[in-house]
């Protein structure tokens, strides 16, 4: 095939896509290591905008760990993990604000606009769209998520704009809460009725082996259990996918795990037939899964 007639296929291939896209909802979470790199922030941000101007209404919600990590550092305090969840003191909470809220929210913010986008940056406090409860006293504060205010979201998406989610709660009496950025999204999905969440990570997609690197490429939600049984599905990997099961059961039927790593890997998961990743269900049977029997 010459030059201009692979091109031409390209876009045929996604002419389906588009159809099916059109005017629907879609979440992106967007963080961890996948966030470091100047160059691949750009071209996720660039698919964002390609979302919107293709006629979708893409909505990025964002973590911010590593930053967050940065700034605990700098400042000479601890950084503690029980479960995938940070611990968050007083103190933590306040730099979880400054830095997902000032410093990463405002930074996707310009760059979306910069490049021709028009994007709003919230947090979960903004107009209680995050209302949540504590989640344990040995974890401090870390927020449950048990209301989502979407309306406010879904009035910047129908009117236009770009709304860009950090992953702050509060529990409408002016207390923050620290939430995990996956289940921030896949909440957040479910409440504006999504077509499709995709989360993007900084591996190639749910692994048997990570060593090996060979991914999963469909999971069907009744397998999750005895994956994180025999051992499969652990540190991170387990908030990724109990935000993808909690969100397939709340009646998102398209959610994906992909390599944030891999330049454009939204435009591959939405628009190409092979798609990327790990694509999370419960209308097939798993695909590429090796059970330890
Ligand atoms: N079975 C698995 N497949 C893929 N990654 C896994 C698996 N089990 C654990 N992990 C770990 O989970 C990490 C992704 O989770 P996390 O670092 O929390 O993501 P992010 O910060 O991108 O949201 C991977 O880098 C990998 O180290
Ligand atoms: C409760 C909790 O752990 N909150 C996360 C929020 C940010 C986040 O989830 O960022 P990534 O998506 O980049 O990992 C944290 O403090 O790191």
């Amino acid at each position: 095939m010459n030059d201009v007639a692979s091109k031409v296929a390209t876009l045929m291939e996604a002419m389906p896509y588009l159809k099916k896209y059109a005017g629907k909802v879609i979440v992106i979470k967007y963080g961890g290591n996948a966030m470091i790199n100047e160059e691949l922030k750009a071209a996720v941000l660039q698919d964002v905008v390609m979302l919107k101007l293709l006629g979708m209404k893409p909505v990025l919600s964002h973590g911010g760990g590593p930053g967050i990590n940065k700034m605990l550092e700098k400042l000479d305090i601890p950084v503690q993990f029980i479960n995938g969840l940070r611990y968050t003191s007083a103190d933590i909470i306040s730099v979880v604000e400054a830095v997902l809220i000032g410093q990463v929210n405002s930074e996707l913010v310009g760059r979306i606009n910069a490049i021709g986008g028009e994007a709003v940056g919230l947090s979960g406090i903004s107009a209680n769209i995050y209302k949540c409860v504590q989640r344990s006293e040995e974890l401090g504060f870390v927020g449950d998520i048990v209301e989502v205010n979407a309306a406010p979201v879904q009035a910047l998406l129908d009117a236009g704009y770009i709304p860009v989610v950090a992953p702050v709660g509060t529990d409408g009496n002016g207390q923050s809460f620290n939430i995990n950025g996956d289940t921030a999204a896949g909440k957040l999905a479910s409440a504006l009725g999504a077509e499709k969440l995709m989360l993007l990570t900084d591996i190639e997609g749910l692994c048997n082996d990570i060593k090996i690197r060979d991914v999963i490429s469909y999971l069907n939600i009744a397998d999750v259990q005895g994956l994180k049984d025999q051992g499969t599905i652990a540190g991170g990997m387990i908030p990724k996918v109990d935000c993808c099961v909690q969100t397939i059961e709340e009646g998102v039927t398209n959610v994906h795990i992909i390599d944030g790593r891999k330049p454009h890997s939204i435009l591959y998961e939405a628009f190409t037939n092979e798609g990327i990743g790990t694509t999370v269900g419960k209308d097939q049977p798993s695909v590429g899964i090796k059970w330890n029997k």
